[in-house]
């Protein structure tokens, strides 16, 4: 075969198969003594949720078969296996995004991972602009929808031939974001030293890796988009297609500018400041709402 076809060929030869990645979930199964029921995914700067793990055992991509690396500032790049709250969980200590060169299904991918080794709840985290005027930089936005802009132009994690072992062709998505796990993290971020700067919103994904315009920002706005960030729909998506239970919140870490007369610019380092800064409150923020899952939710599952 040669020219467009054989390319082609290559390309679908590439993606991860249903056995593919029983292989890497049963490479970490076999270093690890447990199965984790709860999954967190690390934003930006917010890599310390994972030292709050004890017992940890980590496994740096580079050596997992199958995974892709981590290739930024603020993103570690490695799985943490240990327990929080007494829970066993696993963390991702740094995720993939599509301007980082890699195709959604792949940034994705530790997500299908998580579920092969017994992960039925998602706690995705990330950094996110808020476009909410209410918002404060250091807030929390607890995401109650997202509005998935690059879905829109035909991109999604999903595209492809669909594994019904994972989940069907035509997953919803109305009830991505589990409404009582959301309403408890709320109460949560109350009485954590984050109330009155907890809010329910809804958060929008865009390529990157470049920041906003504010032509583009006030459109978002006129959507109904409260924050803005390049991360955590594309994990959502598959993990609601695998049938997983998630909560997602994004940190406030910049404002975004929709003023022609200011001259501020948003930045990487602010991104990762506001993380360092916030890291203890969400440290407890995500012990505590583990502990609720553990106790109020994962008894129902099993
Ligand atoms: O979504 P996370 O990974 O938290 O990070 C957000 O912050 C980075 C930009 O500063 C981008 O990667 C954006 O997605
Ligand atoms: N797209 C986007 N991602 C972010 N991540 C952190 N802040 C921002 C932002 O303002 N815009």
């Amino acid at each position: 075969m040669t020219g467009r076809g054989s390319v082609n060929k290559k390309r679908r030869k590439k993606r991860y198969t249903y056995e593919s990645l029983t292989e890497t979930a049963q490479y970490l199964l076999d270093r690890v003594p447990y199965q984790p029921r709860i999954g967190i995914i690390c934003g930006s700067g917010m890599g310390a949720l994972a030292e709050a793990l004890s017992e940890p055992l980590i496994f740096p991509y580079e050596k997992i078969p199958n995974f892709p690396v981590s290739t930024v500032e603020g993103h570690v790049g490695q799985l943490v296996f240990g327990y929080l709250s007494g829970v066993p969980v696993v963390c991702m200590q740094g995720r993939f995004h599509y301007y980082e060169g890699y195709p959604l299904w792949k940034c994705a991918m530790p997500v299908r991972v998580m579920k092969l080794l017994g992960v039925t709840h998602l706690i995705a985290s990330n950094a996110a602009g808020g476009l909410n005027k209410t918002y404060k930089v250091g807030d929390v936005m607890l995401v109650k929808d997202h509005i998935n802009m690059m879905g829109f132009a035909g991109n999604n994690p999903l595209q492809g031939p669909n594994d019904d072992r994972f989940g069907p062709r035509f997953p919803p998505m109305n009830t991505a974001y589990d409404k009582f796990l959301t309403q408890k993290a709320k109460q949560v971020a109350v009485e954590e030293d984050l109330g009155g700067m907890v809010h329910e919103g809804v958060y929008t994904c865009l390529g990157g890796p470049n920041f906003e315009t504010v032509a583009e920002l006030k459109m978002l706005g006129m959507l109904g988009v409260d924050a803005v960030g390049m991360s955590t729909v594309h994990e959502v998506i598959t993990a609601r297609h695998c049938g997983m239970t998630v909560l997602a919140f994004s940190l406030i870490t910049n404002m975004c500018i929709t003023d022609y007369n200011c001259y501020d610019e948003a930045n990487h380092e602010e991104v990762m400041d506001v993380g360092k800064m916030r890291q203890d409150v969400l440290k407890r923020f995500v012990a505590r709402i583990v502990d609720f899952i553990a106790k109020e939710m994962l008894t129902k599952d099993d």
